[in-house]
C-alpha cells in the first residue's frame, strides 16, 4: 500500500522543511499538502517538484480553522487517498485573539480543534485493523499548564492563547493513544525550537531579525533549542516518520535541537501532563464537535429550505 503523508501548514516555514526532508529521504513518498493558501501551495509544489521531479504531491484545501473546510476536506481524502501519516504544522501566534465564524476563539480553533475534528473525521482511513498510522503535532516549549484551564478550553478568558492552545494539544495527543492505540493511530507531540518563519517574522520585524541574526548563532553555541532553520527545526517531525510507532513515548514531546556547530538531533522529554485532565478535555472536545456538527447541519437544512422556497415562487 502507498504511504501517503498529510501535512497541514505545508506552504512554508517548518511544514513546507518537513516535506523537502521526506522526500529527500524517500522521493517516491505520496505527498498530500493540505492549505489555506492555494496559491501558495502551489508555489510550494512547484519548488518540491524542482528539486523532486517524480514526486507525487496532491494539494488539498483546507482552512484549519473552519469546521466546514475541515469536514470538505476530509471527505475529499477519504474519497481519494489512503492516509497513513499526518503532521500538523501550521500554527496562529497571537495574543489578540477573536471569535471566528464558528463561535470559537480563532487560536484554539486553528491550532487544535480542526485538527482534532479531522483526525477524528478520518478515523476509518486512520483506523484499520492490521495497519498503523501516526498523527504527530508540532506544540511548543511555550505549551504550559498554567496557561491552560479545563474550564476554559478555548482561553476566551485569559491573554495566552497560544501557550494554552499548545499545551492542548500536548493533552489531546496523550488522550488519543489512550483511545487509538488499539486501533492502530500513534499520536505524537514535537517541538521545533525558535525557527526563523513567518511566524517568528510576524513577532518582530525582519530588518530586526536580520539585525540580530549573528547573535542568535552565537547564543546557539550555549542554547540547543535556537534551531533557526526550518531544516533543523523540521528535524523531530522528520525523524518521527522513521522512528517505529511502538518505540514512541506518549508522554514525551521530541525536540528539535541543534548543537552549537549546527548539527541538528532529536531528543524526548517528558511533558508535564496528566491522564485526567487529558480525558476531560477529550470529552469536552467530543461535546463541542457534536455541537459543531449540528450547527453546520441546520445551516444547511435552512439553506435548502430556502432554495426549495425560491424554487417554489418561481
Ligand atoms: N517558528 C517557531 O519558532 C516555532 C513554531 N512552532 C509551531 O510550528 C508550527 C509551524 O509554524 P511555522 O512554520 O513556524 O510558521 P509559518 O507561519 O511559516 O507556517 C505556518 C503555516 O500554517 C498555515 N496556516 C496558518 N493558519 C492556517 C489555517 N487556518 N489553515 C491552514 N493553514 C494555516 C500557514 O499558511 P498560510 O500561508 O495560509 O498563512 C503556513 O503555511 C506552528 O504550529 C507553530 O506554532 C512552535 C514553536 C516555535
Ligand atoms: C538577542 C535577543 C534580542 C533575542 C530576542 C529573542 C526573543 C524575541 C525570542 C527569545 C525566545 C523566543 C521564543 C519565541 C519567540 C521569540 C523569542 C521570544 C517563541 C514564543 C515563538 C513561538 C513558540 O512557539 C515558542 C518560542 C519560544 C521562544
Amino acid at each position: 500500500m502507498e504511504k501517503v503523508i498529510l501535512v497541514t501548514g505545508a506552504n512554508s516555514g517548518i511544514g513546507l522543511a518537513l516535506c523537502e526532508r521526506l522526500l529527500y529521504e524517500d522521493s517516491q513518498l505520496q505527498l498530500c499538502l493540505a492549505c489555506r493558501n492555494m496559491q501558495r501551495a502551489e508555489a510550494a509544489r512547484s519548488a518540491l517538484l524542482t528539486s523532486h521531479p517524480d514526486a507525487q504531491i496532491d494539494l488539498l484545501h483546507l482552512d484549519v480553522g473552519s469546521v466546514r473546510s475541515v469536514l470538505h476536506a476530509a471527505h475529499k481524502v477519504k474519497a481519494s487517498n489512503v492516509v497513513k501519516m499526518f503532521a500538523t504544522a501550521e500554527g496562529l501566534l497571537t495574543q489578540q485573539d477573536r471569535v471566528n465564524k464558528d463561535g470559537l476563539q480563532e487560536v484554539f480553533a486553528t491550532n487544535l480543534f480542526g485538527h482534532f475534528v479531522l483526525v477524528r473525521e478520518l478515523d476509518s482511513i486512520l483506523c484499520q485493523a492490521g495497519q498503523t498510522s501516526r498523527v504527530v503535532w508540532t506544540s511548543s516549549s511555550n505549551a504550559r499548564r498554567s496557561a491552560f484551564s479545563l474550564d476554559d478550553v478555548q482561553h476566551r478568558l485569559g491573554t495566552e492563547p497560544y501557550a494554552s492552545s499548545k499545551y492542548a494539544s500536548d493533552l489531546i495527543s496523550l488522550a488519543l493513544n489512550r483511545h487509538n492505540n488499539s486501533q492502530g493511530l500513534y499520536s505524537s507531540v514535537i517541538c521545533p525550537g525558535l525557527v526563523m518563519t513567518n511566524l517568528t517574522y510576524g513577532i518582530l520585524p525582519s530588518f530586526f531579525w536580520t539585525l540580530i541574526m549573528p547573535i542568535m548563532y552565537l547564543i546557539r553555541i550555549f542554547t540547543n533549542t535556537f534551531t533557526l532553520t526550518p531544516h533543523n527545526g523540521a528535524g523531530a517531525l522528520h525523524s518521527l516518520f522513521l522512528k517505529k510507532t511502538e518505540s514512541l513515548d506518549p508522554r514525551a514531546k521530541y525536540h528539535s535541537l541543534t548543537s552549537g556547530m549546527g548539527s541538528n538531533y532529536t531528543q524526548p522529554r517528558q511533558m508535564d501532563i496528566d491522564d485526567d485532565m487529558s480525558e476531560a478535555l477529550y470529552v469536552k472536545l467530543l461535546e463541542m464537535e457534536k455541537s459543531a456538527r449540528k450547527r453546520l447541519k441546520e445551516e444547511d437544512d435552512n439553506k435548502q429550505a430556502y432554495k426549495k422556497y425560491l424554487n417554489q415562487t418561481e
